[in-house]
């Protein structure tokens, strides 16, 4: 089955497209990248996504045109696929924009609620490009009991899981999120969960510092030094020290942490610098301290290690060089995705066609130990062209 994956994540700047073609292979399945497109938002359209994920600036106006503003962007974005790797596309999963989430239950009009919301309206998708869409898939996993995220840790055992060597699979996005795979393990002994801000909190300081919506390459970050008072200081965030289960977005590391992280290298006098490459560290130490707390206490010693990257994150030469520095003193090897035959751009896409093909097929696709449910869940609805 030919299945197209459409992810647009939390770092809100733009769009990325997976063309997979799924196959069963004996007990399981094989996953072929056709190709793989990314597609940024315009910087109207990234304007008013961030400014509808602030919760306390945000109208229900606003949020119902975004619905189907993002709706028409993710038709073009899969348009504009197809028309670069001519296709017969049968089926397609569509994450949406995530606009707020909550993975953790709490008081709200009398009685404890959880919640998430994507949007991105799948009615338009399926009228203007003719075949199924699969979205909305979070809710299942919440109703049984879990967070909701993460859900890629199924495209991870698919992919990555090996009888010798364990594998850490860990995301960069504007979040940063990780999945460990014990060797010769069965699904249910992984375990996700998010280790923090990924490059969340770099964007939003390079745009107020340098107007530049993200530190290409890790320039910024490689010119100035860590304020190591400001890491200890952000790093006693709560969230931190939380056991997993447990997910984050802007809601934790947005805009007001951002803010909290620049006041405080200011009052240090540190320069601009300092502030992105402080908040690099940041990121780099909050996923060593999730691998040594939470990971490395359910693996034998001695056992290989393969520490894999992916997500725009990968491309910010600073942060892996800090990671590297951190990790292989705990017997990691380093690596990005694309090492390992999926580039880093096109993983989280290819989850959600692998996740799509599930639901199509009405086969449970969370991964209860990632996510905490109770249950397997089969995730998301389907919309009929
Ligand atoms: N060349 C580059 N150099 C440095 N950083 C980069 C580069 N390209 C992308 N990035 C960073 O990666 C971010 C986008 O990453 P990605 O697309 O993986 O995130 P996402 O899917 O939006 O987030 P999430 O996985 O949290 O939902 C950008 O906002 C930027 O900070
Ligand atoms: C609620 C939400 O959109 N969460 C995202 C976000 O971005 C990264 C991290 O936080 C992860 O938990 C999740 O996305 C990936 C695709 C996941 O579900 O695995």
């Amino acid at each position: 089955m030919t299945v197209a994956g459409v992810m647009s994540g939390t770092s809100a700047d733009g769009i990325d497209v997976a063309l997979v073609q799924i196959r069963p292979k004996g007990n399981g399945l094989k996953l072929e990248l056709i190709g793989h497109e990314a597609f940024p938002f315009t910087p109207v359209l990234r304007k008013v996504i961030l400014s509808a994920m602030d919760a306390k600036s945000t109208s229900t106006a606003d949020l119902a045109r975004l619905n189907w503003r993002l709706g028409q962007a993710y038709v073009e974005a899969l348009r504009a696929t197809v028309k670069r790797h001519p296709v017969n596309l049968q089926l397609i999963g569509c994450h949406g924009q995530t606009i707020y989430h909550q993975g953790a239950t709490a008081m709200y009009a009398g009685r404890t609620v959880a919640c998430t919301w994507q949007i991105g309206e799948p009615a338009l998708l399926a009228a203007e490009l003719g075949v199924p869409i699969v979205s909305n898939f979070r809710p299942a996993d919440m109703v049984a009991g879990g967070q909701g995220a993460p859900l890629v840790p199924l495209l991870d055992y698919v992919q990555f899981a090996d009888n010798k060597r364990a594998r850490v699979l860990q995301n960069i996005g504007g979040i940063g999120n990780l999945t460990l795979i014990p060797p010769a393990s069965g699904i249910n002994k992984l375990i996700a969960f998010d280790t923090g801000p990924g490059n969340m909190v770099i964007d939003a300081l390079m745009q107020q510092l340098f107007q530049k919506s993200y530190d290409r390459s890790g320039k910024i970050a490689s010119r100035g030094h860590v304020i190591e008072s400001v890491l200890s200081a952000t790093l006693k965030h709560p969230f931190f020290r939380a056991k997993p289960p447990k997910s984050a977005g802007r809601e934790e590391f947005g805009a007001a942490f951002a803010e909290r992280l620049l006041q405080l290298c200011q009052e240090f006098g540190g320069s601009n610098e300092d502030a992105i490459t402080t908040a690099t560290a940041l990121t780099a130490d909050s996923i060593t301290r999730a691998f040594k707390e939470f990971v490395q206490p359910r693996l034998k010693s001695n056992i290989p290690v393969d520490y894999i990257v992916s997500g725009g994150g990968a491309k910010n030469k600073t942060l892996m060089a800090m990671l590297q520095q951190r990790l292989e003193p705990l017997g990691c090897n380093l690596l990005e995705s694309s090492d390992a035959g999926i580039p880093v751009d096109a993983k989280e896409a290819m989850a959600f066609a692998l996740l799509a093909y599930y639901t199509w097929h009405r086969r449970p696709a969370n991964v209860p130990s990632a996510t905490g449910a109770k249950r397997p869940a089969i995730l998301g609805q389907i919309t009929h062209a």
